[in-house]
């Protein structure tokens, strides 16, 4: 049900896990459908972890049938700095749980170089989104100037992390780079690259996927009054014009 809607913020909470990610594939499939036919292309901005499993629903009919999946073209918030094929690589762990399900062209699916270290991947990455702005794949935001994705998918950490943004750390002032690069995760492994905010930030629409009790004390801090000394990053997820849309299972909106 929806707990609160403004004209771009919208906070969905959902009995069980189940009933989120049923949610999250019409939302998804709606968007899907809509920027097809407004741009004949889907840009979607991926996070690792139990995200992909809250997609499952996508790969099931109606809509493994249903999505016009050559117009997608697929992204991560951020990646492992570690081989495609890695137990800990967030390509692996979509390709498992996604795409390997669904006929979206592999020329469409943007991996990170995973010959490259870190800061020549944040490099390279980059390059590649600057390219497929050249050639109007990805829009542009034209109040900053940064690329507008028209979906992310993020997940969120046990301590409020977004992307590999992690609290106190200084990339989650970053206000230039596009993509940044990190060798000290405080969550394994410890090289990823990364969005930044303002790559966040100028997206179409956000989708913020958050179920587990786990996650009740950040959810509670960034939507509760929950008294927080420091600013978690997940309350600098804020839209500059696109919309932000929470996707709360009933454990993790426990302390709400
Ligand atoms: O590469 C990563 O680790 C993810 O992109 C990360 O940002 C993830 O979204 C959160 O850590 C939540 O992960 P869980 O949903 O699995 O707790």
């Amino acid at each position: 049900m929806t707990v609160f809607k403004s004209i771009r913020h919208i906070i969905d909470e959902f009995d069980s896990e189940e009933a989120l990610s049923v949610s999250l594939a019409k939302y998804t499939a709606d968007l899907s459908e809509k920027f097809a036919k407004q741009k004949d292309s889907f840009t979607v901005v991926m996070s690792g972890g139990s995200l992909i499993k809250s997609l499952r629903k996508l790969v099931e009919a109606p809509y493994v049938d249903s999505i016009d999946w050559s117009k997608w073209h697929v992204f991560w918030v951020d990646e492992r700095v570690v081989p495609k094929y890695h137990p800990d690589s967030n390509y692996l762990l979509a390709y498992d749980g996604f795409l390997s399900k669904v006929p979206i062209p592999s020329g469409n699916v943007y991996a990170i170089n995973d010959a490259l270290s870190a800061e020549a991947a944040a490099d390279d990455y980059e390059t590649c989104v600057k390219h497929l702005i050249h050639n109007k794949i990805i829009s542009v935001s034209e109040s900053s100037g940064f690329p507008k994705f028209d979906l992310m998918l993020l997940g969120m950490g046990p301590d409020g992390h977004v992307a590999s943004l992690f609290p106190g750390h200084p990339l989650v002032q970053e206000k230039k780079k596009w993509v940044a690069f990190i060798k000290e995760s405080p969550k394994p492994p410890p090289e990823r690259i990364t969005f930044t905010f303002p790559v966040i930030n100028a997206s179409e629409n956000i989708a913020l996927v958050v179920a587990g009790a786990g996650k009740a004390h950040p959810v509670h801090v960034a939507l509760g009054n929950g008294e927080d000394s420091d600013v978690l990053p997940v309350q600098m997820v804020s839209p500059d014009e696109g919309k932000l849309t929470w996707f709360l299972d009933k454990d993790a909106a426990s302390k709400l």
